[in-house]
């Protein structure tokens, strides 16, 4: 009964005496505790690593705490939940922005230190949760810990890679793709719920049943694999709330297959085991759209219907009627990757909770919201109905139930206007039937962001524009913004130190706006003086990595000027690489006493190009051979240099950033939705050479324009010079540069051919050539400012000053006020 129940808790409570301390002792003897009983290491003798597991796990005892506190207040106070839906989450380490979001890094740093240690050599034992391919990733991961830090009652859901992106390896300049198996020696930063299992089903059949006369379909499917639940705990910033990252890792559902044991097939039942662990094996490595993979397909339903039936399940428990569904979920989709959940929670309501259609369906419009990263068309993604009807042939009949129903309201709407109704159809006919993602997510969602204004605009405008003109209130944006805990605290203490000291709080910490506060210190000497301080301390660090890294030494006194990034077509990288032959061209010929006035440059290019992709592969490859050529040219020496940094992720993204005096963002103007790398530059101070494409729209509206060097074709120029073809004007450097690149000047001309092709005159369809002479004015009108220490310094603190905006904290808010309307509910204890 009750009292037997409250004298269990009371002696269950008397064994613990009470919350983990963290003061330096306490500390040392959890971390020893852990030496002796976790890693299994006598206290006498254990490596970097194994501190390092032991630091992770004594770090881990106090997020599951504060976890634990977190979900019992949720569960006793039913808030509105947040369930945010992504394939991907780049969340990188763990170790450092744990113990800084706990408000412990000192403790642990006097506690390691006095016993031999130091906490920055053992958090560089830690690998990257490379869980994700770029910007999408990182945004997801970002957006979780302002959920966490703002006090919102949410949980993330994805899938558990056991290989997540690739690590790059360069051979000869050439880029290898190398298994990133980063669960090798176990991973301190998750929980296995042995206890949270969800059977998911595959292939099959559908068959109509009849009960209590009426129709009802019950899929029988071929093949079931179960979902095991891996909980991440997520820690806020300055409060106690600790939300959860449920990533689903595939097990067989029947462990063992006795039938082939007894018919001696022994081995084909590992074969199977093993086929069905592959399901969440391996992260796709393609920063593009997948079209029609079955595996990819496989991946993105097994992960959707994990988390459909555990958040199903969490609603039963405290809810008995499916209308009050809406008031206590909302369901967010970050992209298409998890749109297939429309289907699945269909499925759930009417098949398993014998919901009526229409009221089911009423229901799940209320609970869905959903971003788009596109911008181009051909970038949405499209499933096979072939393929979906024999993976998941019930999904298919209720994605055809729900795009007939659509047909029929849009006709009352729109009338029979075939091109239109054709164009907003959930199916695409044609030569491959398929599923349109992206209608489908639309249709469904109360709800649809854009990542950036400019992004949102194209959308309205172009790529969803029948969509926009029938449902306008669905449509707004969310302007992207990256966390300041994990991009200034932890990359940049230096900086973080300097922030807090002129600001007088540390409060921007949480409160990011307050960074304007810097805009009164601009003209004080001393504070410059400062700042110049803490991004040459920055610059050395990163000096020091790309000598280990790559053996070239490099000045400090030259810029730093860096871009990092995927390697795409769109983002122009190629450009870059084009600049910086024009400038070693031009000091190749230039007279010996001019050079003394020339603005000495370190180019920093990093990034991987999916497997696949090769003409990405090319632009990595066409670097190197231009680095070889320029860093081994003594007539230059340090004027110029040209580094690749090679297996670029959030780790290195770390280090680089704080280091960077002038960031690239190269982008044709109406091809990057956002970027979120131009905001993680401008937090740390560093100038933006870039085009008005995606957020950096917003960004000048922050900073102003001569705070940043533009150029380059607007948005609505670009359509315009494309149609000028052939006859499009590019200027006499750039030819030459590519007449080089051709010839041979850096060798292997046959293999650069193609890649010299997609930017001949005519088929230059990015328009590196017609945006190469502005682009070259204001890589000059960079050389000059830098050349003027006091003014680049108030740039930069300008930049910083005005980045604000773009932490993911007002990304956040918004959302959570405009999109899902869930409020804080922040855990008292
Ligand atoms: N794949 C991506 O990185 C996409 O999502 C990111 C996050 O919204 C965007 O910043 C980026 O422009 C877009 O290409």
């Amino acid at each position: 009964g009750f009292g037997e129940r409250k004298a269990k808790a009371e002696r269950m409570f008397s064994l613990m005496d009470g919350f983990l301390k963290n003061d330096p002792f306490s500390l040392q003897k959890d971390i020893l505790h852990h030496v002796e009983y976790t890693v299994a290491r006598s206290r006498f003798n254990f490596d970097d690593y194994e501190a390092y597991q032991a630091l992770s796990h004594s770090v881990r005892d106090r997020l599951i705490e504060r976890w634990h506190d977190t979900h019992t207040y949720f569960k006793r106070t039913k808030p509105k939940r947040l369930y945010f839906l992504s394939l991907e989450f780049l969340m990188g380490r763990s170790l450092s922005n744990s113990v800084i979001n706990l408000g412990i890094q000192d403790q642990y740093a006097e506690a390691l230190s006095q016993l031999g240690f130091e906490f920055d050599v053992l958090a560089e034992q830690e690998g990257d949760a490379a869980l994700g391919n770029g910007g999408l990733a990182r945004f997801s991961a970002c957006q979780m810990d302002s959920l966490a830090t703002l006090d919102y009652p949410a949980w993330g859901y994805g899938l558990r890679y056991e290989y997540g992106l690739f690590r790059q390896i360069i051979v000869d300049g050439f880029q290898h793709e190398q298994p990133d198996y980063w669960l090798n020696f176990g991973n301190p930063w998750e929980i296995e719920r042995i206890h949270v299992t969800y059977e998911v089903k595959f292939y099959g059949t559908v068959e109509d049943v009849d009960r209590n006369g009426e129709k009802h379909e019950v899929w029988i499917p071929g093949e079931t694999v179960e979902a095991v639940a891996y909980d991440n705990p997520i820690p806020g910033y300055g409060t106690r709330n600790t939300i959860n990252l449920r990533l689903w890792a595939a097990k067989p559902s029947n462990h063992f297959d006795l039938e082939a044991y007894n018919t001696g097939d022994y081995i084909n039942s590992i074969v199977n085991r093993q086929r069905t662990e592959s399901i969440s094996n391996v992260l796709y490595p393609d920063d593009r759209s997948h079209q029609g993979k079955e595996m990819r397909l496989k991946q993105q339903y097994f992960f959707v219907s994990a988390s459909l039936q555990d958040i199903i399940r969490r609603f039963k428990e405290a809810h008995n009627n499916f209308d009050e569904l809406p008031e206590k979920v909302a369901l967010h989709l970050n992209d298409t990757h998890p749109s297939l959940s429309i289907a699945e929670i269909m499925r759930i309501l009417v098949d398993e909770e014998q919901l009526d259609w229409n009221k089911a369906w009423n229901i799940v419009c209320k609970i869905f919201s959903f971003t788009t990263h596109t911008v181009v068309a051909e970038g949405l993604e499209k499933i096979p109905t072939d393929l979906l009807g024999s993976l998941l042939p019930r999904h298919l009949q209720i994605l055809y139930k729900i795009n007939s129903n659509f047909m029929e309201e849009l006709k009352k709407r729109i009338g029979l206007d075939y091109n239109r109704l054709s164009r907003m159809s959930i199916v695409e006919e044609g030569a491959v039937k398929s599923i349109r993602m992206a209608n489908l997510s639309i249709i469904c969602s109360h709800t649809v962001n854009g990542v950036s204004k400019l992004h949102s605009d194209t959308l309205k405008m172009r790529t969803f524009k029948d969509f926009y003109e029938l449902w306008p209130e669905k449509f707004q944006y969310t302007t992207n913004g990256v966390t300041q805990r994990r991009w200034i605290v932890v990359s940049n203490p230096s900086l973080c130190a300097l922030l807090s000291k002129w600001l007088g709080t540390e409060a921007w910490i949480r409160n990011a706006d307050l960074l304007t506060g810097l805009r009164d210190h601009v003209d004080n000497t001393g504070f410059r003086h400062e700042w110049k301080m803490v991004k040459r301390l920055n610059k050395m660090r990163l000096a020091e990595y790309i000598e280990t890294m790559s053996g070239v030494k490099v000045s400090l006194d030259a810029m730093f000027d860096v871009q990092v990034k995927r390697i795409h077509e769109y983002k122009r990288q190629l450009l870059n690489i084009f600049g910086i032959i024009h400038r070693y061209d031009c000091l190749k010929n230039m007279d010996k006493n001019d050079r003394t006035k020339v603005v000495p440059r370190v180019c920093i290019i990093g990034g991987k190009a999916a497997p696949g992709y090769e003409i990405a592969k090319k632009i990595i490859k066409l670097c190197h051979a231009v680095a070889e050529k320029i860093n081994n040219d003594a007539d230059i020496g340090d004027l110029l240099k040209l580094v690749f940094i090679p297996d670029y992720n959030v780790s290195v993204a770390e280090m680089v950033i704080p280091g960077a005096d002038l960031s690239q963002h190269l982008s044709t103007a109406g091809h990057e939705a956002s970027g979120t790398g131009s905001m993680k530059f401008l937090m740390n101070g560093c100038l933006l050479l870039a085009t008005a494409d995606g957020s950096t729209v917003e960004i000048i509206e922050e900073i102003g324009s001569d705070n940043l060097f533009l150029f380059g074709a607007k948005v609505q120029e670009v359509a315009e010079l494309r149609e000028k073809g052939g006859a499009l004007k590019v200027p006499l450097q750039f030819a030459r540069v590519l007449r080089m690149v051709r010839d041979g000047y850096f060798g292997d001309k046959d293999y650069f051919k193609s890649l010299c092709d997609t930017v001949e005159v005519g088929n230059d369809f990015y328009l590196l050539g017609s945006d190469f002479g502005s682009y070259l004015e204001a890589q000059a009108a960079a050389d000059k400012a830098f050349v003027e220490p006091e003014k680049w310094t108030k740039m930069s603190i300008l930049s910083a000053a005005g980045s604000g905006r773009f932490s993911s904290d007002r990304t956040i808010r918004e959302y959570a006020e405009r999109t899902w309307k869930i409020d804080p509910c922040q855990c008292p204890f």
